[in-house]
C-alpha cells in the first residue's frame, strides 16, 4: 500500500463571520502519496494557498481533518504544529523572503541551526548550483539565484515535504526552468514530496499528480502517466 504524506477529510475554511464570511475551502478530500511532485492549479482566490497553509501547519481548518502521515494536524497544539513545521516542512515563496543583511550561507544557517537533522549549508547551496556564491548577499544575486538560495534554505533541513507557492512567479522562463529543475532534483535525490502552487498551467506537465481547484473545492485530479522535464515545458 502506498503511504500518503497527506490525507484530508472534509476540510473547510471560513475567514471572518456573518455577512463578511469568506468560504475559502468547501470540503476538500485529498490524498497525496509519498514522494510525488504535485501541482495545484486554479484561478486566483480558489483556495490553493489556504489549503497549502493548512497542510503546512501555518493555519488551521475551520472543520475537517488534515493528516500528515498518521498524525492529525487538526488536533495538534500550537507547539506541536511548530515542531511539525520545523522538522518536516520546507517553504518556498514567490518573493524569496531572504534576509538582505545575511549572505547566502547565513540565510541557510538560519534554518540549519534549529533543524533536527540538517544538511551542511554549503552542501545545500551546492545542490542548487550556488557553490561559488555562498558568501554573496541577496542584492548581489539575480532573482533566480535568490530563489535557489530560498530553496537551499528550505531543503537544508531535510524536509519530508517541500511547499512552493508560485516559486517561478517572479522569474523569466529560462530562470524559472532552472528553479523547477532544482525542485525536481530535490524530489528525486532527497525523496521529498513536493507541492507546487502555480498559475502557469504548463508546469503541470512535470507533476505526478495535478489538482485542479475551483471555488474552494477540487474540480479534477489528473495523474500523469508520463512526466515532462522542466526543459520540455514551455510557458
Ligand atoms: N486571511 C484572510 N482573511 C480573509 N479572507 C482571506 C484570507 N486569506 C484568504 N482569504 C480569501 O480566501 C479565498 C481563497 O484565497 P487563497 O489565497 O487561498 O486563494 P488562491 O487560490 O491561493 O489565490 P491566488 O492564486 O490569488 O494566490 C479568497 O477569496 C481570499 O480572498
Amino acid at each position: 500500500m502506498t503511504m500518503n504524506t497527506f490525507s484530508t477529510k472534509g476540510i473547510t475554511k471560513v475567514y471572518g463571520e456573518g455577512r463578511s464570511a469568506v468560504h475559502a475551502l468547501r470540503g476538500v478530500d485529498l490524498d497525496i502519496p509519498k514522494g510525488e511532485i504535485v501541482v495545484l492549479l486554479g484561478p486566483s482566490g480558489s483556495g490553493k494557498s489556504t489549503l497549502l497553509n493548512i497542510i503546512g501547519g501555518l493555519d488551521r481548518a475551520t472543520e475537517g481533518d488534515a493528516f500528515f502521515q498518521d498524525q492529525n494536524l487538526s488536533e495538534m497544539t500550537d507547539k506541536q504544529l511548530t515542531q511539525y513545521r520545523r522538522n518536516h516542512v520546507g517553504f518556498v515563496f514567490q518573493f524569496y523572503n531572504l534576509m538582505p543583511s545575511l549572505t547566502a550561507r547565513e540565510n541557510v544557517e538560519l534554518v540549519t541551526e534549529i533543524a533536527r537533522d540538517p544538511m551542511d549549508p554549503d552542501a545545500a547551496l551546492a545542490m542548487v548550483g550556488l557553490r561559488e556564491r555562498v558568501d554573496h548577499f541577496p542584492a548581489q544575486m539575480s532573482g533566480g539565484e535568490q530563489q535557489r538560495v530560498a530553496i537551499a534554505r528550505a531543503v537544508a533541513k531535510n524536509p519530508t515535504v517541500l511547499f512552493c507557492d508560485e516559486p517561478t512567479g517572479a522569474l523569466d522562463s529560462t530562470t524559472g526552468r532552472a528553479v523547477l529543475n532544482v525542485l525536481k532534483d530535490v524530489n528525486e535525490k532527497l525523496g521529498a514530496t513536493v507541492l507546487i502552487v502555480t498559475h502557469a498551467a504548463s508546469q503541470a506537465a512535470m507533476a505526478d499528480r495535478v489538482i485542479h481547484f475551483a471555488d474552494g473545492a477540487i474540480r479534477e485530479i489528473v495523474v500523469n502517466d508520463k512526466k515532462l522535464t522542466p526543459e520540455e515545458i514551455t510557458w
